[in-house]
């Protein structure tokens, strides 16, 4: 039986949906509009299509959107003169430094600047310790949208095998302690590991989080597993000179065989991370102001 195909497009239509009726409800009641600022450093152009979509994304869903982008030799004491000026700003309830940031600037340095209450990348060593020892952080957008669609596909994933490809502080790290919050077995793979299709094949849930386009083939899926892709290679568009067109880290043809459940590159994971940017904002939003947080969009 082929794969469903998980349609992440349409679940973070839902999602922010739920953000904007939240937002709705905050002016409403309380006169209160949350507020999210974007920081680019330099001119990356994939960068620039991210923030511009984010812009969009934060004013349909009635926030005010505060973009900040600075030259590429913008020193580390004006940029974090930026970021102390956003965390004392009343109308800003999150901040999100895109990366990477050019060489000159540490992105460790630069996220441990951002107040941890308006850091709604959690990335913060604050949001990553609580996330960590079960208590209530920001939770990472990506991590946090594979969740959802994961609850969503399966329901309990209590007593499943779960594998992440990838470790980084971003992504596969605040993934498996989800997975290990919700009661998964789980075994977090990186570039040192041996026999990584083995390690793959175990899965009930297998998540890949690499960077390596088509890297996942379908032999190292386990018959009825879900599979999500969170990789994002972006690639020459074979017809079309000039344009690009994106990639995952899974095969999807041949794994498309064999999966239960897959999310499409693009299509899948990447509108659940913009989603989540805005739900995380509205969370920060409630918390600042002692309200409560609507459900469902918190772990
Ligand atoms: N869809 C979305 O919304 C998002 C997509 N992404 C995409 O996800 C991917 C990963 O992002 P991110 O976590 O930030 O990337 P990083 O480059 O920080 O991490 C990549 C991870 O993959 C591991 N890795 C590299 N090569 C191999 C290999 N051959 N076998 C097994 N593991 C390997 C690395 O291992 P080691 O630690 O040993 O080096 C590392 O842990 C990228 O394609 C990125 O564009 C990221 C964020 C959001
Ligand atoms: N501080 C920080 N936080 C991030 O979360 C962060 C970052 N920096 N730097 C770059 C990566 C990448 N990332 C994506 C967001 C949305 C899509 C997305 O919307 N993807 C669409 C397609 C978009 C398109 O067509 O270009 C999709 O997959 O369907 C993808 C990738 C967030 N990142």
């Amino acid at each position: 039986m082929a794969a469903t195909i998980i349609d992440g497009k349409a679940f973070a239509a839902g999602v922010r949906g739920q953000v904007a009726a939240g937002v709705a409800a905050l002016k409403a009641g309380h006169g209160i509009v949350p507020g999210l600022a974007v920081v680019l450093v330099g001119e990356d152009p994939a960068s620039e299509v991210y923030v511009a979509h984010k812009h969009q994304a934060t004013l349909e869903v009635g926030m005010r959107s505060f973009e900040h982008k600075l030259a590429a030799d913008t020193p580390e004491a004006d940029l974090f003169a930026l970021i102390d000026r956003l965390n004392a700003d009343p109308e800003v309830h999150g901040i999100l430094c895109q990366f990477p940031v050019p060489d000159h600037l540490s992105e460790r340095r630069t996220v441990a600047r951002i107040d941890p209450a308006k850091d709604v990348d959690g990335l913060s060593v604050t949001n990553a310790g609580l996330l960590a020892t079960g208590e209530r952080a920001l939770v990472s957008c990506t991590p946090l949208g594979c969740l959802m669609l994961l609850r969503d596909q399966l329901g309990s994933l209590s007593g499943k095998e779960a594998v992440v490809i990838g470790r980084s502080n971003l992504f596969g790290k605040p993934m498996a302690q989800l997975l290990l919050q919700e009661n998964c077995t789980v075994t977090i793979a990186h570039s040192r590991t041996t026999n990584l299709p083995e390690v793959c094949a175990r899965a009930d849930i297998l998540v890949a989080a690499v960077g390596r386009a088509e890297m996942v083939r379908g032999d190292w899926v386990k018959p009825g597993a879900t599979v999500i892709d969170v990789g994002i290679t972006r690639v020459p568009h074979p017809q079309t000179p000039g344009k690009t067109r994106l990639i995952g880290d899974v095969h999807f043809e041949s794994a498309v065989a064999v999966a239960g459940a897959i999310t499409p590159v693009p299509g899948g994971v990447g509108p659940m991370t913009i989603a989540c940017l805005l739900a995380n904002t509205l969370t920060a939003c409630c918390r600042a102001h002692g309200l409560p947080e609507p459900e469902g969009l918190t772990v």
